[in-house]
């Protein structure tokens, strides 16, 4: 691995090699005001606030949305695949959503690889669209949807069929109901036009296909069945009716839970299974969640559960979901190249590296960091330890998720001195938080401090260094607010309207440990710095310069 002159890198002038650097990513840790919504204000977080109390020219915040992490716009919160793209890349790409919106606009999807083959399914067949019902612009967005309908309409297909995920999680609880009027509309004005478009089936994107890193099948089973077989526990003649009934008879139900349903005609029969000879086309442009369905729609060869029937289908994803297993092998738009990350860097240049955290955050930090690249770069100079998460129970119901069990893993690593980085993600902040439980939101905060002390324990111990940061926020903020004011806003029946989603919020970032070398502190010239400024940084922590078109390094030494 050592030797290949493309990652060579020069020795930093004044940053010594050997130190050991514990990296910690707060998966969902953004900076806010300090008020009765903001969890981690309201945690006990004694570790995070000597930080940033005691050593202010060693703590900072980041831009971790909008633009710094290669997003369409400033009002696009960030989330975990851009954040820790621009983390181990140590450079901003334009992200899914951004190559979507151009290839759309330009009509330039149609006319690629991935659309023609779709159309293979003209003149019968049907369309089926499958994705997540939402603006939130992490997955998919609702516009992206409306203007690929408009445009498959156009290039001749006939009859459509929608299978929606609704969110609740990147948007309000409730708002699924605003999405699927909207998604109507514009079904309604194709039938105008002599296409046959409807709702096919539904549900919600925590029960039915968006589970990731096969953490449970049973997510994409139910989703199978009701979209592939057109069965499913529940059956209504029109979608609204199926979100109203549902949470009416379960008033606590969020919509991301909702369960599978099916659309069926008068006569009871389901009105868009996927039969031989149609085309599918799954439109979100996040890859992580859309994974395990594209290996049952695209793989003859699946044993992950009992699919029944396998319609020989024309199907592509919005995006190549994995280039290194070539998942699907038919989509519409490229994904972001993202190449020369860091992590390939740091054993071309002999670091060692040991990064771990549980099943929901894993690929993350490992795949997601890499450029969303599979496997190891080295096997000898990396090891990646995964813990597994809590299955089959939303994370309010065990807020400590995996956090001590992750650092003591990491301190033993540390402690060992075999491991030059050793680099961690810790859940809590994200996965409690998307839960919208204020109280358990803050349980999981005090734990992830808890897990904090654990390591920096260690690194005092050991006198290494240690360096934290976060991808995005979102356990900050659990209450939508008014855009200009920032006043909490309430529902009609008088409660706060919960925030389970991100935010656009910034994210700390601090450094120190017996053996930050005298003088390193953060540089005051990059006031708009980003996520992307991190690679730059641990390098240097490393003792060695950034590669050239890296984003600059956060830090400075001073005399
Ligand atoms: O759960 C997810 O899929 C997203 C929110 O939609 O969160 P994250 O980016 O933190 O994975
Ligand atoms: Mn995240
Ligand atoms: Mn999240």
């Amino acid at each position: 691995m050592e030797g290949d002159d493309k990652f060579k890198l020069a020795p930093h002038p004044k940053l010594p090699k050997g130190k050991k650097l514990m990296l910690i990513i707060l998966d969902g840790w953004g900076e806010q005001i300090p008020d009765e919504f903001n969890a981690i204000h309201r945690a006990q977080t004694p570790i995070m606030d000597y930080l940033k109390t005691t050593a202010p020219e060693k703590w900072r915040l980041l831009k971790a949305h909008g633009a710094a992490v290669g997003l369409p716009t400033e009002e696009d919160m960030g989330n975990s695949e851009v954040g820790h793209n621009a983390l181990g890349a140590g450079r901003i790409f334009k992200q899914g959503a951004s190559l979507v919106d151009t290839s759309l606009e330009s009509g330039a999807i149609y006319e690629g690889d991935g659309f023609k083959y779709v159309k293979q399914a003209l003149p019968n067949g049907t369309l089926h669209l499958i994705g997540l019902l939402s603006d939130g612009g992490v997955h998919s967005r609702m516009d992206q949807l409306q203007m690929l309908l408009k445009g498959s309409a156009k290039q001749g297909f006939k009859r459509i069929r929608v299978h929606v995920l609704t969110d609740g999680r990147d948007v309000a609880d409730g708002s699924s109901l605003k999405f699927v009027q909207m998604l109507e509309d514009t079904l309604g004005e194709l039938r105008q036009d002599g296409c046959d478009a409807q709702i096919a089936s539904g549900g919600g994107r925590m029960r039915v296909i968006m589970d990731r890193y096969e953490n449970d099948w049973n997510v994409v089973k139910n989703g199978w069945d009701a979209q592939v077989l057109g069965e499913a526990p529940h059956r209504f003649t029109s979608c609204l009716e199926a979100l109203k009934k549902l949470k009416e008879d379960d008033p606590g139900l969020n919509d991301q839970y909702y369960p599978p349903f099916v659309i069926v005609d008068e006569s009871g029969k389901p009105v868009g299974p996927i039969l031989d000879g149609d085309a599918v086309v799954t439109f979100n442009f996040r890859a992580d969640r859309m994974v395990m369905l594209a290996k049952a729609l695209d793989h003859e060869d699946f044993d992950k559960f009992d699919r029944v029937r396998y319609p020989k289908i024309y199907y592509a994803g919005m995006l190549l979901y994995d280039a290194e297993l070539n998942l699907p092998t038919h989509y519409l738009v490229s994904p972001p190249q993202i190449s020369e990350t860091s992590g390939e860097y740091l054993v071309h240049n002999g670091i060692k590296s040991w990064v771990c955290s549980e099943t929901v955050k894993f690929g993350h930090v490992t795949f997601v960091w890499n450029g969303n690249r599979s496997g190891q770069f080295s096997d000898t100079l990396e090891k990646y330890v995964q813990i597994p998460s809590d299955q089959g129970i939303s994370f309010d119901k065990n807020p400590e998720m995996k956090a001590i069990a992750i650092a003591e893993k990491a301190a033993e690593a540390f402690r060992s001195g075999e491991w030059d980085q050793v680099r961690v993600n810790i859940a809590n902040g994200d996965m409690v938080g998307h839960t919208g439980n204020l109280e358990a939101t803050i349980v999981g905060c005090t734990a992830t401090d808890k897990a904090i002390k654990i390591m920096l324990d260690t690194v005092e111990e050991v006198g290494g260094v240690f360096m934290i940061t976060a991808d995005h926020g979102n356990a900050e903020d659990m209450v939508k607010r008014n855009p200009k004011t920032g006043a909490p806003i309430k529902d009609k029946q008088g409660n706060y309207q919960i925030l389970t989603s991100h935010t656009c919020a910034p994210v700390p970032i601090a450094i120190g440990g017996p053996g930050l070398p005298k003088g390193v502190q953060f540089r005051q010239d990059l006031p708009n710095a980003g996520l992307a400024n991190v690679a730059s940084t641990f390098i240097n922590l490393h003792g060695f310069e950034a590669p050239a078109d890296y984003e600059p390094t956060l830090i400075e030494i001073v005399d």
